[in-house]
């Protein structure tokens, strides 16, 4: 099943850009993964999937890439049902690109380079375009000194960088990171949001899985919280203000909405405050006209 919260409408046919459509998905032994699961990624929305340790996030994102055929329910890419063939997951894969969590589990060229041309390559692009993508994404991701390094001789955050160059080096419409910023340093997770918004800037909506609801508060549009084998989409404003769905999620509010609702104020009265910043500038605001109140 899938819940919409509060005013959130699925954008239209032509500004979605990759939905699921009544999708049954899990395995062998844990069937019922995804219970008749719809999603919608409209063009340019940032979407981020929020859930529990095994809630399925990681299954979600791979029935969005194809990589993971649903027992029932379609995936639509580009206004076509994808069809789970050769063809059908060669053209879906120039679209809808996904990277794993563990790095390791998608690197295996001798260096960096070699890795992040692998993809353009097998495309058959020529030499030229190849190289070409491969420096545009080491610049994205900010890899131009270590090109040459073998992969195995790098650090976890910087393996994690070169999985997101290979797919960016795809070009895709969409891009799927699995929790990317998961055991990166706080500079690392700047880092990675730098490249994300790179990628934006290239025309690439991006949908990032993560347990790091301050992340997803500062960063998302929308949210798709799985709890119990649904989905709930909806704004970020309202996903993550509602408490009986946060707290059935197993997670907690954003830290700005809790200090703000300790000092009895509204996230929404004051204009949703999404960075340490914001939340300064709104206690602020708050403290002056209880001043004003108090002089008049
Ligand atoms: N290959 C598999 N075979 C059998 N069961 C699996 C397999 N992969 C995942 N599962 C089960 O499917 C459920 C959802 O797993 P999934 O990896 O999608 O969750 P997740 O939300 O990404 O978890 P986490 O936050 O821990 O990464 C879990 O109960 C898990 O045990």
């Amino acid at each position: 099943m899938t819940h919409r919260l509060g005013s959130w409408t699925p954008p239209d046919d032509a500004a979605t850009v990759l939905a699921l459509r009544g999708v049954h998905a899990g395995y062998p032994g844990a069937p019922g993964v995804l219970d008749c699961v719809s999603l919608t990624i409209g063009t340019g929305r940032r979407i981020a999937i929020l859930g529990a340790n095994g809630s399925g996030k990681t299954t979600l994102l791979r029935v969005l890439s194809g990589a993971h055929e649903p027992a029932e329910g379609a995936v639509v890419s580009g206004g076509e049902v994808l069809r789970h063939t050769r063809r059908g997951l060669t053209a879906h894969r120039q679209r809808v690109q996904l990277v794993m969590q563990d790095p390791d589990d998608q690197l295996f060229s001798a260096d960096v380079r070699s890795d992040i041309g692998y993809g353009p390559t097998n495309l058959g692009l020529p030499a030229a375009e190849v190289s070409a993508r491969v420096d545009e994404a080491l610049a994205v991701l900010s890899l131009e000194a270590l090109a040459e390094r073998p992969v195995h001789r790098l650090s976890f955050g910087q393996r994690k960088r070169v999985a997101v160059a290979g797919a960016l080096a795809m070009h895709p419409r969409v891009l799927l990171l699995d929790e990317p910023t998961a055991g990166l340093d706080p500079a690392g997770v700047e880092e990675m949001l730098a490249a994300v918004a790179a990628l934006e800037g290239h025309g690439t909506t991006v949908v990032l899985s993560t347990h790091d609801v301050d992340l997803a508060w500062r960063w998302a549009d929308e949210v798709a919280l799985v709890v119990d084998h649904v989905v709930h989409q909806g704004e970020v404003t309202d996903a993550l203000t509602d408490g009986a769905l946060v707290e059935a999620a197993r997670l907690r509010p954003p830290w700005s909405v809790q200090v703000l609702r300790e000092m009895g104020i509204e996230p929404a009265a004051a204009g949703w405050p999404r960075t340490p910043a914001d939340v300064a500038v709104a206690l602020a605001s708050s403290h002056l006209s209880q001043d004003s109140r108090v002089t008049r």
